[in-house]
């Protein structure tokens, strides 16, 4: 008899958190082809920051000779970070993929990869039929790999397997120049391997505000080697072996923009390992959706399954009832504090089918942990200017370096950007880079959120002296905007 659930998952990222006390008495199925857990715990957000903070402290010893102190960094010792990062990772996705398939009586996990067949209707890769009332997409997301020569060489990761390698490798070649391009290229150099990092456009974090991008592409260039206007055309094994870790790679780029101003040229470029980061798809291709409903359901241009605001997936435009979707697979912010907004609002409307509630947290957020770290949430100067116009809104760019602490830090690179409605004084974007700018955004966050102007922000609460966060306070008295009551 097929087996039939009140509750089916596909994805046992966030789509395991679905799975609330609601449900104790229902049947369950949790569905995950992958390791239990995900992309953030298992080779996401959580490995990747527990690898930066050992790097930054690696790092900091160049910045501590500035200010008269001599540290020497003499080394990583690689495995034994991998080895504590991945011991404390992997016990927590054990224990969860146990707590779901032994422990619990209501859930049931099928770890194979699953597709559609019909409305409500999965079946497995070994031929499994599953039915259930409802489904939850959470399929999430995987890196996108370029089709070029060489791309399955054993020397190619992502941010899938690099983490795991058993050295850190001598240089490393990194490809791309966006989020995970940043943190990883800021991983290695600062763990001791020669980076370079290679991007077809001239600047790094091309979907930030100007300002952060270029500060960041210059100070990327003064921390490793940076090469722009390139793109990788093919890898190939070299069998002189090179010294290190195991046998080297050439890899070839082609200039981008051909014979055009671009100042490159065609290279090559020898090393270790190489680490491609060019983006990251939806595994909405992994699931069939054509067979979910009458009519398949709505793809969106850039390969997500479009939701309406309750998390309902919809065909021709309308919810189809029963499926919902969460995560990587459904929007194209993918982040994980995203998908933790989406997994809570699809599991009260569940539950609450006569209540249903919107996704309706904005602005997003999104933090890159990088060295310096950056930050951001709202509307870039570009995006603002083009939504309100120049006369309507007020920028102001402070440096760290200009406020007390961060003179004791001999800050010579960190700034906060905001962007405020002139008549209102109500922040529509801010722009961290710098030390501890993913913490020191959360006000910030907190104001937009709330609707708090930038006048009542600064001046309606005490700001600790001389703690960092003076810059935010400073940023926000530097905009032309309404004065409030507080002085
Ligand atoms: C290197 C890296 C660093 C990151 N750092 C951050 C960060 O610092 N902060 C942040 O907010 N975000 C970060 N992210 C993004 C974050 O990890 C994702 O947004 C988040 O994990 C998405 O969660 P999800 O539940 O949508 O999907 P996932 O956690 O990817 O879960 C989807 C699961 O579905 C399974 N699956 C897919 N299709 C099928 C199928 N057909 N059958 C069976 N199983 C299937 C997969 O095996 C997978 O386990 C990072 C991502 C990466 C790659
Ligand atoms: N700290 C965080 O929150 C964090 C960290 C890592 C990843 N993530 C999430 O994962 C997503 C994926 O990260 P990512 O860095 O892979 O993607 P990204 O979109 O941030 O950057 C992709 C990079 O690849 C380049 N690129 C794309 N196609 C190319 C092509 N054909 N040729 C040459 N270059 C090309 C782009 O120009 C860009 O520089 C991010 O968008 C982010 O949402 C978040």
């Amino acid at each position: 008899m097929t087996p039939h659930f009140d509750l089916a998952i596909i994805g046992s990222g966030s789509g395991n958190s679905m799975i609330t006390p609601f449900w104790d008495d229902r049947r369950v199925a949790i569905i995950d082809s992958g390791v239990f857990g995900g992309t953030c715990l298992n080779r996401g957000c959580i490995p990747t920051k527990m690898f930066a903070y050992p790097s930054q402290l690696a790092a900091s010893a160049a910045k501590a000779s500035r200010l008269g102190v001599d540290l020497e960094a003499h080394g990583a010792r690689w495995r034994e970070i991998r080895d504590r990062i991945f011991t404390r990772i992997d016990a927590i996705s054990d224990g969860g993929r146990r707590y779901r398939d032994e422990e619990l009586d209501n859930t049931t996990l099928v770890d194979e990869e699953v597709r559609f067949t019909g409305p409500k209707q999965l079946t497995t890769a070994g031929g499994a039929v599953i039915e259930a009332d409802n489904i939850v997409v959470a399929a999430g997301s995987r890196p996108v790999l370029p089709v070029v020569p060489g791309i399955d060489l054993p020397q190619v990761h992502t941010s899938d397997t690099v983490m795991r390698v058993d050295e850190l490798p001598e240089k490393i070649i990194v490809v791309g120049g966006g989020f995970i391009a940043a943190e990883f290229a800021s991983i290695f150099s600062g763990l001791g391997s020669e980076v370079v990092q290679v991007n077809r456009s001239p600047r790094l974090l091309r979907s930030h505000d100007d300002t952060i991008s270029e500060r960041f592409t210059e100070l990327a260039a003064r921390q490793w080697d940076l090469r722009t206007g390139a793109v990788l055309s093919s890898i190939e094994p070299l069998t002189d072996g090179g010294s290190g870790t195991g046998q080297r790679v050439r890899v070839n780029f082609t200039a981008a923009y051909g014979d055009q101003a671009s100042a490159t040229s065609d290279f090559s470029e020898d090393a270790n390992l190489v680490l491609i980061a060019q983006g990251r798809t939806p595994n909405t291709d992994r699931l069939n959706v054509a067979a979910a409903s009458e009519g398949g359901l709505d793809v969106r241009e850039d390969g997500t399954l479009a939701t309406d605001s309750f998390g309902r997936l919809l065909s021709a435009g309308q919810p189809v009832p029963g499926l919902w979707g969460i995560g990587d697979v459904v929007n194209s912010w993918q982040l994980k504090h995203v998908a933790n907004h989406e997994q809570r609002v699809v599991a009260h409307n569940l539950e609450h089918p006569d209540d249903l509630r919107s996704m309706e947290l904005t602005p997003v957020p999104s933090a890159v942990f990088s060295r310096p770290q950056i930050a951001t949430a709202g509307l870039t100067e570009a995006e603002a200017l083009a939504l309100y116009g120049a006369d309507r809104i007020s920028v102001k760019v402070q440096d760290y370096g200009a406020v007390a602490y961060g003179w004791a830090m001999e800050d010579d690179h960190g700034l906060v950007k905001l962007i405020a409605e002139r008549d209102t004084g109500l922040i529509v974007g801010a722009h961290l880079l710098g030390e501890d700018a993913s913490n020191l955004i959360q006000p910030l966050i907190q104001a937009m959120s709330f609707g708090l102007d930038a006048h009542t922000m600064a001046r309606g609460q005490y700001w600790i002296h001389p703690a960092l966060a003076e810059v935010v306070e400073n940023a926000l008295l530097g905009l032309e905007v309404p004065v409030s009551g507080h002085l």
